[in-house]
């Protein structure tokens, strides 16, 4: 198992018709240990996306390292897989054949990656389903399909990007506990970005918080200690809801732009 570290990380995008580069995100340090799950928070725009795509080889540092178990990452690899919020699954094929394909790229002889890949249908509950057509099955069971796929080749980091954002509200719910289920069951490390705090709070064991960009930073990182497993009923807690409060107004004040409060270089 290996820890996954940003380094005082910037991300830039190149301009247009000579203006200067984009600054997105500027020194953010953050870790995720073995079996970690991290979620990052921030106003709209302030590149946690860009954080995501960058640990997943996609965008390039323009300064500052991203490693996963000491390695520098330098592109995409199989021990980090993205879940995007849009399942975007293969119309011809099955439950079972869209969660095998990405095996089948690799290689993974076919008898070896049919049965890998119904493994990981039965672990998203999903065994009943395995023969369907995306266009078959409901919001929440796509995503299932997409968490299973991103599964399939046991990542060591999965990188969610607002895997939920398209779902109703109680869809939503039901698909949070469900990730804890099988999160629990896989134990990769996860680092989560979402705009929904009381998600971030009931998922997470730690919830980064950011600034808005351009340049932005981490204004904040709040431990979340409640145990696990954790049930829906948490949410209703005083505890919850004061903890909630708190990444609440930490992003407030990261939007107010007040000076930073915690140390950039400890992540
Ligand atoms: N390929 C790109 N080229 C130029 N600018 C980009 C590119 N991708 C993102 N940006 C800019 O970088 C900034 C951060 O974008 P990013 O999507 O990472 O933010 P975000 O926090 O995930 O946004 P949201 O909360 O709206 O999903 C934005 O100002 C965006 O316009």
């Amino acid at each position: 198992m290996r820890e996954l570290r940003l380094d005082r990380l910037t991300i830039e995008y190149p301009a247009r018709d000579r203006a200067p580069a984009y600054r997105a995100v500027e020194g953010v340090s953050l870790t995720a240990a073995p079996g970690e799950f991290v979620s990052v928070v921030g106003p709209s725009g302030c590149g946690k996306t860009s954080l995501l795509h960058a640990v997943a080889g996609l965008v390039p540092a323009a300064a500052g390292t991203v490693s996963l178990g000491g390695r520098p990452i330098r592109g995409p690899g199989p021990e980090r897989a993205v879940v995007f919020q849009h399942a975007s699954l293969l119309p011809w094929r099955t439950v079972l054949g869209n969660v095998a394909y990405g095996l089948e790229l690799r290689r993974v002889p076919r008898r070896e990656a049919r049965a890998r890949a119904r493994e990981m249908v039965e672990l998203v509950g999903l065994g009943e389903a395995a023969t369907r057509y995306p266009h078959e099955l409901s919001g929440g069971m796509q995503q299932r399909v997409n968490l299973a796929r991103a599964l399939a080749p046991d990542p060591a980091v999965l990188l969610m990007d607002e895997p939920f954002a398209a779902l109703d509200a109680q869809t939503r719910d039901a698909m949070q506990a469900e990730l804890l289920r099988i999160w629990a069951a896989s134990r990769t490390s996860v680092l989560f970005v979402t705009h929904h705090i009381e998600e971030a709070v009931f998922l997470s064991d730690r919830v980064v918080v950011l600034s808005p960009g351009p340049g932005a930073t981490v204004r904040g990182r709040v431990p979340v200690p409640f145990e696990r497993p954790r049930e829906t009923a948490l949410r209703r807690t005083p505890e919850f809801v004061a903890l909630a409060d708190h990444v609440w107004s930490t992003l407030a004040r990261a939007r107010d732009r007040e000076p930073a409060r915690v140390n950039q270089e400890t992540p």
